[in-house]
């Protein structure tokens, strides 16, 4: 469906993204693309989406027009009412359509009909971008931080929404997010992006499995369970973590039963995003260390 090689995008004098090994994306992917702030994630949707200055080639069989679109920053006309910017964008009325009638009362918008879009608060604007890229159901689709912005349970309303739309198509989603466990619910495929360079892209399950081993059990860093926990190998983790991995179920048991035994809390986790894009990050970051000590 898309194929990105070689693709060089630079401002100024600064590489903001740089991809060498070629990454394919297939139909009905759902793809989670992280990195920290300014890794490139956003110049690389928008690159896609032919809105950058690129080198290199970006091959696919799906035309602009089919690809729907939530950026960070969208932008509509300021002087209609949000209704007419809707029917004019979707050439459809909103009185004649079911299915958008029914997403404008999931996403509580009837009272942001008759607004400027001006007027809108940030959420608000949102969510409209949000209504308008669901009811277009085009077969590729990316949502760069779909969820920012938005109050704690409309996140977890749209997630649900999204994942519940979505499920039985073949559409193929590119999901730019900072969220991981809502990444966790929609996504098969991660592309972990650094200083505009691919850490690594593959199945969630696959990434897992090489960064974190079977599974990773997380309790809270204390100096208690630091201890109690010094014999076993660790992960890199937030500050406030402790994470083991886990190659198997044998070594999984050592290491529940002796939490279970000494009353500490834990999680277990098949698919941590977070645990594994750190370890993910840290060992590229020493492989090019020992890369340029070797040279
Ligand atoms: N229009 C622009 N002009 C100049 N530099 C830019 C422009 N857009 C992005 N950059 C720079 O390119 C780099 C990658 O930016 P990008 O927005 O793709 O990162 P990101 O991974 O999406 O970050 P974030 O998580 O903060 O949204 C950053 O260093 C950024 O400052």
């Amino acid at each position: 469906m898309i194929t990105i090689n070689q693709v060089r995008v630079q401002y100024g004098n600064q590489l903001a993204l740089s991809i060498n090994t070629p990454i394919t994306l297939k139909t009905g992917d759902r793809v989670g693309i992280i990195g920290s702030n300014g890794a490139g994630k956003t110049t690389l949707v928008k690159t896609i989406l032919g809105l950058t200055n690129y080198q290199g080639s970006i091959i696919t069989d799906i035309r602009p027009e089919e690809m729907a679109v939530h950026l960070q920053h969208n932008h509509y006309a300021n002087t209609m009412s949000v209704k007419h910017i809707m029917e004019a964008i979707l050439n459809t009325r909103i009185k004649k359509n079911k299915i958008l009638q029914d997403l404008i009362t999931f996403f509580d918008f009837e009272e942001c009909l008759s607004k400027k879009y001006s007027a809108l608060s940030g959420g608000q604007k949102q969510r409209l971008t949000i209504i308008l890229v669901l009811i277009q159901d085009a077969p590729l689709v990316f949502f760069d931080e779909v969820t920012s912005g938005l109050d704690f349970e409309t996140r977890q309303k749209l997630m649900s929404k999204l994942v519940e739309w979505y499920r039985d198509k073949a559409t193929t989603l590119c999901i730019v997010s900072h969220y991981y466990e809502e990444l966790e619910q929609l996504v098969n495929k991660l592309l972990i992006l650094e200083k505009g360079q691919v850490i690594d892209f593959g199945s969630k399950e696959e990434l897992f499995q090489k960064y974190c081993g079977k599974t990773v059990i997380t309790l809270d860093n204390t100096p208690e369970n630091k201890e109690i926990t010094k014999a076993f190998t660790t992960l890199k983790a937030p500050e406030h973590l402790i994470a083991l991995p886990c190659q198997d179920n044998q070594a999984e048991m050592a290491i529940t039963e002796l939490l279970i035994k000494a009353d500490i809390n834990f999680k277990r986790s098949n698919n941590n995003i977070e645990i594994m894009s750190i370890n993910a990050k840290d060992r590229c970051m020493e492989r090019s260390y020992n890369e340029k000590k070797e040279a």
